[in-house]
């Protein structure tokens, strides 16, 4: 036998052994006849679950007796509180302390189907960060956070195992589902919430098979929690053949791959893109005139940030609609609009720089809203053309590398989430482009065509 046979034979039996030790827990229920979990390695999604028949809405694919669950409660239990650790560092110590015991451990079968490497960028050297370029995701990945939280948590506890705590936080970050929070304790309160919360203060948990099904953008199948169990649902008519898809929510590829370590096409449509404030605010200055003097311009700036509101970046998005309660979605996001709060803060900029009278051109300027806004759109308009600057790659480059270049897959998506943010930018730019030309056909509409006056007022 080769060595990819061994591997293949292997990760057959991990997933056969797997099913069965799930099948044989009291409370579960699998529909063998209707799913099987398959290799879905050829197309780099791991394992997954593919419909075997056309499978009707509202079919209970499997489920998962709570019992089955992985968890630790962040109240501890009678021996006494976990008072230091939270749902996530206490969920990496159990996880551990199950691994470690081998055999014993009752979830064996499945903690053997959980990866051992991860794509999350966590993982990525140097070299393979810079393929991200100037996306906002690489301030994101979170190591040294990760770093931290390792070693002043779960080192002190486990400190002969420490790639463990590694590999068990990415699983959980993949893999965990955040389970209800019990505010009474006594496990009957009708109210319990289901929260979309990372930030530990929901209750994490390894919910086997449940983790099983992949996610994306379009899916069809959903994780109900109920009281004794958790079950799968069908929410639409599954074909023979096609995979049965849960969702992770409506997340940016670059976000994606932060927490999953991948991207998928689907995706897409929720992509974000920081624009920097001070992109702006360069624009602004260059508009302003050459003649402002520079300790002026810092007086500004002081004024500006001693705002409570004042942000450093703004997140810039489509809008469309969410997928509907079958899980699809039927329209494209189109990019809408800038962030209000980006105009209300250009907005109080000019306040302060009405207030450092030795800006006279731009005092002059200042008096009329029409230019204001005008003065608006050319600087965001400047800004985001600095912003797409700042990417190595142009949009044109990336597209030609998606489709010639030989990458690896890790090349392959930072390349895709570098380029969905300099498509949003580009997107973005239109928008603006399109608002500018509207303007300066109203304006000349106004002046019956004639946009003498109006081409002079605007000249700033
Ligand atoms: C909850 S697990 C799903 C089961 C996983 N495929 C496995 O083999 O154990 C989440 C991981 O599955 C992979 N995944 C999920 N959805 C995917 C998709 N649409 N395409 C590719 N990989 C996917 C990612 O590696 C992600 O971190």
């Amino acid at each position: 036998m080769d060595v990819d046979s061994d591997a293949d034979s292997r990760f057959a039996d991990g997933t056969r052994n797997f099913v069965d030790w799930f099948q044989g827990l009291p409370g579960a229920t699998f529909r063998a006849d209707l799913i099987a979990v398959e290799d879905l390695r050829g197309r780099n999604a791991g394992r997954g679950i593919i419909a075997k028949q056309d499978i009707a809405p509202d079919t209970t694919l499997f489920t998962i007796p709570r019992n089955a669950i992985i968890y630790q409660s962040e109240s501890g239990n009678e021996d006494g509180p976990s008072s230091s650790q939270d749902s996530w560092t206490l969920l990496i110590l159990v996880l551990i302390y199950e691994y470690l015991q081998g055999d014993a451990s009752a979830w064996k079968p499945y903690l053997d189907v959980l990866p051992s490497v991860f794509d999350t960028p966590m993982f990525w050297p140097p070299a393979e960060l810079s393929e991200l370029q100037a996306s906002a995701l690489v301030a994101k990945v979170g190591k040294e956070e990760a770093d931290r939280m390792i070693t002043s948590k779960i080192l002190p506890v486990v400190r002969e195992h420490e790639h463990l705590a590694h590999r068990m936080g990415s699983a959980i970050m993949a893999y965990a589902f955040d389970l209800e929070k019990d505010d009474d304790n006594d496990g009957v309160d009708e109210d319990d919430e289901w929260v979309e919360d990372r930030e530990g203060k929901t209750m994490l948990g390894m919910v086997p098979m449940a983790d099983i099904l992949n996610a994306d953008a379009e899916f069809n199948a959903h994780i109900n929690h109920g009281d004794d169990a958790l079950t799968a649902t069908t929410l639409r008519t599954i074909r023979a053949g096609e995979e049965v898809l849960n969702y992770y929510g409506p997340l940016p590829n670059g976000e994606l791959l932060r927490r999953y370590g991948y991207v998928t096409p689907k995706h897409s449509r929720y992509d974000v893109v920081e624009l920097p404030w001070e992109l702006v605010e360069t624009e602004l200055k260059e508009r302003v005139g050459v003649r402002v003097d520079p300790a002026d311009w810092e007086k500004v700036r002081q004024l500006a940030r001693s705002d409570e509101d004042f942000e450093e970046s703004f997140v810039l998005e489509r809008s469309g609609e969410d997928p509907d309660s079958t899980g699809q979605l039927s329209s494209e996001p189109t990019f809408s609009g800038l962030p209000d709060e980006l105009a209300d803060q250009f907005k109080t900029f000019l306040k302060a720089v009405k207030k450092v009278a030795s800006i006279e051109l731009a005092v002059q300027a200042l008096e009329d809203k029409e230019m204001r806004k005008d003065l608006y759109l050319q600087a965001v308009l400047g800004a985001l053309q600095s912003r797409e600057r700042q990417y190595a790659t142009s949009l044109e480059d990336d597209d030609r590398i998606l489709s010639v270049g030989e990458l690896t897959g890790r090349q392959r998506m930072a390349v895709w989430v570098r380029r969905g943010e300099k498509q949003l930018l580009r997107e973005a730019q239109s928008w603006v482009r399109q608002e500018m030309n509207e303007r300066r056909n109203k304006a000349s509409d106004r002046t019956g065509g004639n946009d003498g006056p109006a081409a002079k007022r605007r000249r700033f």
